[in-house]
């Protein structure tokens, strides 16, 4: 299929590199559009595995599994859901025009690391953004904090969800944050980022679409600012519309247009921006729907996964906001395989509110294993919606 044609029977396949719950939600939205998906992760029964035409479990870091596996599948999308991915190897399929990578190798290559999608945005794009230096060493790292200054954060160059990330205020930190660097990120690359700590009011994913017009030229569209709070690297809730000065909202799309426009490609992209007044800092961008975006499944006409599979496929989009909206998220709190959740029909009682459980088949304390959403007439009531409908579920061992 060509972009912006409907689609056809000659071009239907859909493969997702990573399978977790976001994964799960593109997977759907796929399958509501008649396409057929392959959910792909390092772990059997992931959660876009479990309501996908078929999955397979691959080291996806693994140039030769994965190379061998999409020569086998022959997929017309490749839908990369998670940063760790051998990218070169997208790459060379897209070079040879054997399919199409969401929303392009290049932007998938370039957010894949923290290094190239900041030297993208703050030397060649000369976009506001921290203090920041980079380092191979706990020499090196030494050398790198004092140069950046206290606070600061230390970051795996590849890694999401806040993994290995360590916020520091003494020196006295660095090597427990080096050690915690090289350990926890997905993948260990022997890098690390050290990035000033930004003295934010609070913190937004901004949701941009780029997506095809009528005509076949591609335009950028915004969802309303995602208001997000996160806990030790990782979001525990977020909100939509996040309220802004005019000036602050302009400065943020101007930003978010000028990376997804030097990423490329069709599809969604969650710009992470953080404003102090009408000021606003670049932090870094997904090139696919992000988690703290999950609350748009209940404010939005169309969910940030929908939005993604539409924008890709070339079909038209609408990011109009519906109501107010929250999201609250379940952790696993307990450890072991099989969880059941207590305490259900309490929690949607609350007025307009939803779950999504993942299905995740282990748990550990802070695995995030659903969320809670809810809209309402105001920020404020859906924020206390979603958090009361979150705390109402309780994960157990089965
Ligand atoms: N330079 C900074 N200044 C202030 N706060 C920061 C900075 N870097 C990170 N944080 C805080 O830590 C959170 C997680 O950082 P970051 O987004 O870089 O990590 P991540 O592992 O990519 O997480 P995710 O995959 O969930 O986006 C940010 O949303 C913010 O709250
Ligand atoms: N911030 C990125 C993010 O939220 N990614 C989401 O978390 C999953 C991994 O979860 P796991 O670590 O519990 O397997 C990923 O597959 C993706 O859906
Ligand atoms: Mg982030």
């Amino acid at each position: 299929m060509h972009i912006g044609t409907p689609l056809t029977a000659s071009a239907t396949k859909v493969m997702l590199l990573g399978s977790g719950e976001l994964g799960k939600e593109i997977a759907i939205c796929c399958q509501r559009l008649g396409l057929e998906v392959i959910a792909v992760d390092r772990y059997e029964n992931a959660p876009a595995q479990q309501v996908a035409h078929s999955a397979h479990v691959i080291d996806m870091t693994d140039p030769i599994q994965l190379e061998a596996l999409l020569a086998r599948e022959k997929p017309h999308w490749i839908v990369p859901e998670i940063e760790a991915l051998a990218t070169d190897t997208l790459a060379r399929i897209e070079e040879r025009g054997l399919a199409t990578v969401v929303p392009c190798a290049r932007a998938v290559q370039l957010t894949m690391d923290r290094e190239g999608i900041r030297r993208l945005a703050a030397e060649e794009l000369g976009l506001p953004t921290s203090r920041y230096a980079f380092a191979a060493s706990l020499e090196e790292l030494e050398a790198a904090v004092k140069g950046v200054g206290l606070p600061c954060f230390v970051k795996p160059t590849m890694s999401s969800s806040g993994k290995g990330q360590s916020h520091l205020t003494a020196p006295d930190q660095i090597s427990a944050a080096w050690d915690k660097a090289r350990s926890g990120g997905r993948v260990d690359r022997g890098r690390v980022i050290v990035e000033e700590k930004i003295d934010f009011d609070f913190e937004i994913t901004l949701l941009t679409v780029r997506a095809l017009d009528e005509s076949g030229r591609s335009q950028i569209h915004f969802c309303q600012p995602i208001g997000h709070r996160q806990e030790q690297g990782d979001y525990v809730e977020s909100w939509q519309p996040q309220p802004m000065t005019p000036k602050a909202l302009e400065a943020a799309q101007a930003i978010a247009a000028r990376v997804v426009e030097a990423l490329g490609g069709l599809g969604l992209f969650g710009v992470e921006l953080f404003v102090k007044g009408d000021q606003v800092w670049f932090s870094e961008v997904s090139p696919r729907p992000h988690d703290t975006g999950m609350v748009t499944m209940a404010s939005q006409v169309q969910s940030e996964f929908e939005l993604h599979v539409r924008a890709f496929l070339g079909l038209p989009v609408d990011t109009t906001l519906r109501r107010p909206g929250a999201s609250a998220v379940i952790y696993g709190s307990v450890e072991g395989a099989g969880l059941v959740y207590e305490g259900i029909e309490n929690a949607l009682a609350v007025p307009e509110s939803s779950l999504r459980l993942f299905g995740k088949p282990l748990a550990y304390p802070r695995r995030r294993m659903g969320v809670a959403l809810a809209t309402a007439e105001t920020i404020e009531a859906a924020r206390q919606g979603a958090r009361r409908c979150a705390a109402g579920v309780r994960p157990e061992l089965g």
